[in-house]
């Protein structure tokens, strides 16, 4: 399989120019992405890589993830994490329209690019966010365990994305800020009910910690990859078992 070179991501830290209106709520605004450039235009089916000359890491195969969830949850901390291995502690800059970050990961000996986009959780940007969900191959939906009103507000979330998404996009759900265990308000077991109930892989997590972040994505491009190029011989990747067997819990990591 051929192989190209990522180009550099370009995070909430890229100079790149809002387009967007400035936020007028409460909180500061961080400048977002509102529209990808060519390089990264949202495409239905996964790209398979091709030779480039420009510099970053090579991939064989490139997956848009896209993050989902009230505002506050942890979606850009979660991504930080992820990406730079950082926890964004201080004050809360909620996302302003879209933004997103690439991370070039070995899954099974393959170069998997994902192209990870991280939504506004603020009503305001619905509508900004609704034009992406048709080309994102994976949808992690995050409620923070603190807070009760993001966890009901999941079936909005999974209603919406019923209308967007594609019908066979991959989905996860993540309780997220399980450090917080003074804090918690949600249950792990409730999660887990409500996962099951819609027949979703469930994982708690922590972006401060950084428990099962990892996990969630590598995850994620394993069920993307195995989807994509999957040998007939080949054992079929159950996500619900691998995020089961390899998901720690909360207490294992807590500070
Ligand atoms: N304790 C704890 N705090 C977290 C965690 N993840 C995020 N936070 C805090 O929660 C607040 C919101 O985090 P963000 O990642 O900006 O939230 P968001 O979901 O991106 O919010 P929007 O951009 O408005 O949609 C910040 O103050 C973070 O420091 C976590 O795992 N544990
Ligand atoms: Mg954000």
């Amino acid at each position: 399989m051929s192989r190209k070179k990522t180009p550099k991501s370009k995070g909430a830290s890229a100079p790149a120019a809002s387009v967007l209106p400035a936020a007028n709520g409460s909180r500061p605004a961080r400048p977002g992405i509102a529209r990808p450039g060519p390089q990264v235009r949202p495409n239905g089916p996964p790209q398979l890589g091709r030779p480039s000359l420009g510099s970053g890491d090579f991939y064989d195969v490139t997956f848009k993830v896209m993050l989902v969830g009230d505002s506050g949850v942890g979606k850009t901390c979660l991504l930080v994490r992820f990406k730079d291995g950082a926890f964004l502690a201080g004050t809360f800059i909620s996302t302003v329209g879209i933004d997103f970050r690439n991370k070039v990961l070995d899954v099974d000996g393959m170069k998997v690019k994902l192209q990870i986009w991280d939504t506004a959780g603020q009503e305001r940007f619905r509508s900004v966010t609704h034009a992406y969900y048709r080309d994102a191959h994976a949808l992690l939906l995050l409620y923070d365990v603190t807070n009760k009103a993001s966890f009901d507000n999941i079936q909005a979330w999974l209603t919406e994305i019923q209308e967007y998404a594609q019908h066979d996009v991959v989905l996860m759900l993540l309780g997220n800020k399980v450090d917080s265990a003074q804090e918690r308000a949600v249950k792990r077991e409730d999660g887990e009910k409500l996962a099951k109930e819609y027949g979703l892989p469930f994982m708690e997590t922590s972006a401060k910690t950084g428990l099962n972040v990892d996990l969630a994505f590598t995850a994620i491009a394993k069920e993307l990859k195995q989807r994509s190029t999957k040998a007939p011989s080949e054992p079929r990747f159950r996500l619900h078992d691998y995020v089961k067997r390899e998901g720690r819990g909360a207490s294992c990591c807590t500070p």
